[in-house]
Formats: C-alpha cells, sequence, structure tokens
C-alpha cells in the first residue's frame, strides 16, 4: 500500500497538505467559537465589534479552505484509484494461463469491478477521516499539554485505551470486508451464468429456478454489507459509550477550576478540546481498522501472487525445424492415468489426426503437445530441445489453436484476423483467401473493416471457423492445433473446411470426431489413443483397416 500511495510523491505531500488545510479550519473554528465566548464575558463593546471582524474573516476563509483543500486531494485519489484499477487488471492479465483459468473468468470480473468500486469508496474516505482526527488529536494534545498538563495525562491514557479496544475490532472488521469480496465474486458468478444461458433457460422454462439463485446471491451479498455496517457501528458505539463518561468526567473536572476561579472562555477552550480529542479517537480508530481492511482487498485484488501452477518457465526460443518426440510420456489428472508411456513423433509439415473415444485423453494430448500441461513423467522435445527448457511466449508466437467455439472480438474483420498484430495487408488478403472468406469480405461494406457485432454474433458456424484459420494462416502458424474444428458445422462445410486444414504447409495436429470420405484419408498420420495406450498409425493404413472392420 505504501508503494501506491507514494509512487506520486508531490501528489501525496499536497495531499496531506490538503489534509492538514482542514485541519487548520478546523481549529481557526474552535479559536474562533472561543473568542466569541470571551468577547461576550469582557463586555467591552470595541473588543467585541474585532471579534465579530474576525468572524467574518473567518466565514469568508473556510469555504476558501475547504474548496483549494479538496480540489488539491481529489486529483491524487482519482490516479491513484485509476493505478489500483491498471494494477488490478495487469495481474490478470499477467496471469500463466494456467493459474488463470483455475477461477470463473467472473471472479476476475467482479474483483475489477465490485472489489475496486468496494476500494474506491471506502479506502479514501476512511483514510482521509483517519489522517484529519489524528491530526486533530495531535494538535489538541499538544495545546491541552500546554493548557492543563493534568488533563492532558488523564487523555493520553485515555487515548491508550481506546487503542487497544479498537484494536480487539480489526480483525473482524477484515475478515467481513473478504466476506463481502468472496460474496460479490459469487453474484458476480450467479448473473453471468444465468444471463449467459437466458436463452437455454426460457426455452425450458427454468427461468424461475435461476432467479432464485440469483435473488439469494444478492441476499447473501447484501447481508455480508449490512454485517460490516452493523459492525462498524458497534465498534464506534462501544467506543462512543466510553468516551462520554470521559466527557462527564471532564465537565466535573472543569466545574471545580470554574469554583477555583478558572476563566468561562479557558473552561471552555478546555473542555471543547478534551472532548474533542475522545471524539477524534472514536473516528479515528474505526477509520483505520477500515484503511487495513480496504489494504486487504487492495492486496487480494492488485498484488501480483504466488504462482499456484507449475508454468513452463523455459527461456530459449521455440524453433521446429524436424521434429517433435514424445517419449514415454504419463500424464494424471490426480489418481486418474490420461496417457500411460505415450512416444510417437511428429514431423514437420505433416497433418496428424487424433482419434479415440470420448474421455481417452485426445484434447489432453493435443493439451500436452500445445504446452499447456507440464507436470507430466517422460519428456517431449523439439529438435533435441525440452520442452520445459522453451518460453511460452515464443512457443505462442509461433502456434496457432482452432476449436470448436471461435471468439470474436466486437471490432473489424481484419482486427479479429491479425489478433492486434501488425501484419502486412498482402498476408491479410492471402489468409483470405486460402481460408475461403473472399466471398463473405466482397459482400460486407467496409471489407476487412467491417465491425463485427458482439462476438460475431451475426456470423454463420463457418464463417466464424473460416475466421480462425484466417488467424493461424496470417500468424504463419507452423504448428496447427485443432480441436473439434469442423464438428459444428454441416457436413458440406465441415468438409471444405477440413481440406482447407490439409491444405495448409504448416503442421496440423487435429482432434475430429467426424470422417469426411475422400479427404479425412489425407491426413498422413492418426494417433489413436485407447486405454491410455498411444500408437501412430499412417493414415491409408489406419483408414484402409478401418473400412473393412
Ligand atoms: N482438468 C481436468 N481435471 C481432471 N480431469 C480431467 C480434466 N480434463 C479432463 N479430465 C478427464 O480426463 C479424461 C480425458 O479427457 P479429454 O478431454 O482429454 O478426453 P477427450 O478424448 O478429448 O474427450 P472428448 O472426445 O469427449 O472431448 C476424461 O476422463 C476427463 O474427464
Amino acid at each position: 500500500m505504501k508503494e501506491l500511495l507514494l509512487s506520486r510523491k508531490s501528489k501525496f505531500i499536497l495531499y496531506l497538505i490538503a489534509t492538514f488545510m482542514f485541519i487548520i479550519d478546523h481549529f481557526a473554528q474552535m479559536g474562533v467559537n472561543a473568542l466569541i465566548m470571551g468577547a461576550i464575558e469582557k463586555r467591552d463593546l470595541a473588543y467585541y465589534k474585532m471579534v465579530v471582524l474576525i468572524t467574518a474573516v473567518y466565514i469568508i476563509y473556510a469555504p476558501l479552505n475547504f474548496l483549494i483543500s479538496r480540489l488539491l486531494r481529489i486529483r491524487y485519489m482519482r490516479d491513484t484509484i485509476l493505478d489500483v484499477r491498471k494494477q488490478a487488471f495487469k495481474k490478470i492479465i499477467n496471469m500463466p494461463f494456467k493459474q488463470y483459468s483455475q477461477k470463473s473468468k467472473d471472479v476476475y470480473i467482479s474483483n475489477l469491478i465490485n472489489d475496486v468500486n468496494n476500494f474506491e469508496n471506502k479506502f479514501f474516505i476512511s483514510f482521509l477521516n483517519f489522517l484529519i482526527n489524528v491530526g486533530m488529536f495531535i494538535i489538541s494534545l499538544v495545546i491541552l499539554i500546554v493548557l492543563d498538563l493534568k488533563l492532558s495525562i488523564a487523555m493520553l491514557m485515555f487515548s491508550v485505551l481506546l487503542y487497544f479496544l479498537a484494536s480487539l475490532f480489526t480483525k473482524k472488521t477484515t475478515s467481513l470486508e473478504q466476506e463481502i469480496s468472496t460474496s460479490g465474486e459469487a453474484f458476480t458468478t450467479e448473473m453471468s451464468n444465468t444471463f449467459n444461458g437466458l436463452e437455454i433457460l426460457k426455452l425450458n422454462n427454468i427461468e424461475d429456478k435461476f432467479l432464485h439463485k440469483s435473488v439469494a446471491a444478492i441476499n447473501r451479498l447484501e447481508k455480508r454489507k449490512y454485517m460490516a455496517n452493523v459492525f462498524n457501528h458497534l465498534q464506534r458505539d462501544v467506543i462512543y459509550v466510553l468516551s462520554f463518561a470521559v466527557s462527564v468526567a471532564v465537565v466535573i473536572y472543569l466545574g471545580f477550576q470554574l469554583q477555583n476561579g478558572m476563566a468561562l472562555s479557558e473552561a471552555t477552550l478546555l473542555f471543547l478540546l478534551s472532548t474533542s480529542v475522545s471524539n477524534y479517537l472514536i473516528n479515528a480508530f474505526p477509520m483505520w481498522n477500515q484503511v487495513k481492511a480496504s489494504t486487504a482487498i487492495y492486496k487480494k485484488i492488485a498484488k501480483p501472487e504466488e504462482s499456484t501452477v507449475k508454468a513452463g518457465r523455459g527461456t530459449k526460443d521455440f524453433k521446429f525445424e524436424d521434429k517433435i518426440e514424445v517419449s514415454h510420456v504419463n500424464f494424471s489428472f490426480g489418481n486418474k492415468q490420461i496417457l500411460k508411456d505415450a512416444s510417437f513423433t511428429i514431423e514437420k509439415g505433416k497433418k496428424y489426426l487424433i482419434k479415440g473415444v470420448s474421455g481417452a485423453g485426445k484434447s489432453t494430448l493435443i493439451n500436452l503437445l500445445a504446452m499447456v500441461y507440464d507436470d507430466y513423467e517422460g519428456n517431449i522435445k523439439v529438435d533435441q530441445v525440452d520442452y520445459r527448457d522453451i518460453s511460452e511466449k515464443s512457443f505462442h508466437e509461433k502456434v496457432a489453436f482452432i476449436y470448436q467455439d471461435v471468439f470474436l472480438f466486437e471490432d473489424t474483420i481484419k482486427n479479429n484476423i491479425a489478433l492486434y498484430q501488425d501484419i502486412p495487408e498482402e498476408r491479410i488478403n492471402y489468409a483470405i483467401k486460402v481460408a475461403g472468406l473472399e466471398e463473405f469480405i466482397k459482400e460486407r461494406k467496409e471489407g476487412i473493416n467491417e465491425r463485427l457485432a458482439e462476438n460475431g454474433k451475426n456470423l454463420s458456424g463457418g464463417q466464424r471457423q473460416r475466421i480462425s484459420i484466417a488467424r493461424a494462416i496470417a500468424k504463419n502458424a507452423e504448428i496447427l492445433f485443432i480441436d473439434e474444428g469442423t464438428s459444428s458445422l454441416n457436413e458440406e462445410l465441415g468438409r471444405e473446411i477440413e481440406k482447407t486444414f490439409l491444405q495448409l504447409n504448416s503442421t496440423v495436429i487435429a482432434i475430429s470426431h467426424r470422417y469426411y470420405e475422400g479427404v479425412t484419408e489425407n491426413y498422413d498420420y492418426v494417433i489413436e489413443i485407447k486405454n491410455g495406450k498411444v500408437h501412430c498409425f499412417p493414415a491409408k493404413d489406419y483408414f484402409e483397416e478401418v473400412i473393412t472392420w
């Protein structure tokens, strides 16, 4: 938190000065009150007129001071909150994908929206109030020391007592804020589930069920907020009762002092100062607890955490000139072994089709070859270099993925194909041609510069799939990983797209349940997974055998 607040040192100093201006105003107000009381007591008209003049000057100064103080604080707060938003966003974007995928994306959305808003609403208000109250407490105490040592020592002892009392509330305040954050995550996930599946829910008449679940999630979130609120007031009230008792004791003490000849103005000032000391503390301690709770939320959303997954952290560049060798690879999910002693070779430029029944481990095998998992036994080497020594970044630069579901950005067709990389126009046009998108582009008013609707809602399955092929070609991907790239398309379109895959120069590693006669046999090899065992066959042999089954 310190680094965050001090990242703009000069603005932070201005912020503190602005806070100090606020404190000064408070004491000026207190001084004016005491002056008026003194002037009334003095019964001297000339002196009274002078005090009225001072009060008039104060009335002009106070709003000006307030305005300047606010202007000085506001920019610093805005910039700092912006930093928190950026840091929270960076934390998510820079997370290794494996770690990212351990939580629902809605949790991250909740962190970026609910938690940052919560931080924004609570941190600076609490921090400012804490600073103001502590500042006022210190100044009041110093004045009190000068005016009445005994009273100031008593107030100091009272402060220490309040400190210990307030610290009893710190842990609970923080845990309540954490609960608000987790309930916010659950609420966002619930809402997202409902809205993403609204069509299915309506078609099956089960929207009411989800409505109940969503309402329950809202209730849980609001209940947590309510609990936090009640608890904050409770700690304030407990401290308040104590401070009220102290105020009564101060009045009794000052009563005796007045009897002993103390001036009314001095007694008023002492009373104001000592009740202020306790009031400032009543406000300061709960605020400090809130600052600590907000700091914990800040750490959760913006501070990079220790990676919980083993990630491919190699540094070598991915270079694929000859072959990828998979040797004696065993891979399990928990106790369930998926691949047993798998050994085979992927030759550059060849086309591989992975076959096996549902759940055999086809996607798992692709994920191993695509560096998604590295917690396997055995070795995977590309041109003799161990996969684990290769940097994920350099690998991702040279490969492309085609899935059944294609994600499209709400942006131009060009940006969707180039994926925001600086790719020459000729290469994009070539990709469009090879992917069979020429007709589609011709029909667009603005050609490749036409914008797609949200996730390409206005495109057919085949057009979406072709855009994802164009991405791979534009990128000049050396390896194309395809997981059920044609299964959502009709027979004819699927055949066309499959043909396109097989005509590419890249190495293709594909999973497909479909068999397109006259096309599928053109794969070079079939990798079959049966009971965890992996066998690689020349495609011609494999299909001849299958066809004779
Ligand atoms: N992240 C995971 N954690 C635990 N088990 C998993 C995980 N991913 C997959 N599995 C299990 O591993 C096995 C292989 O899954 P995989 O997705 O590789 O099969 P598949 O052959 O691609 O299946 P399908 O053809 O149905 O897509 C399945 O039993 C699956 O339940």
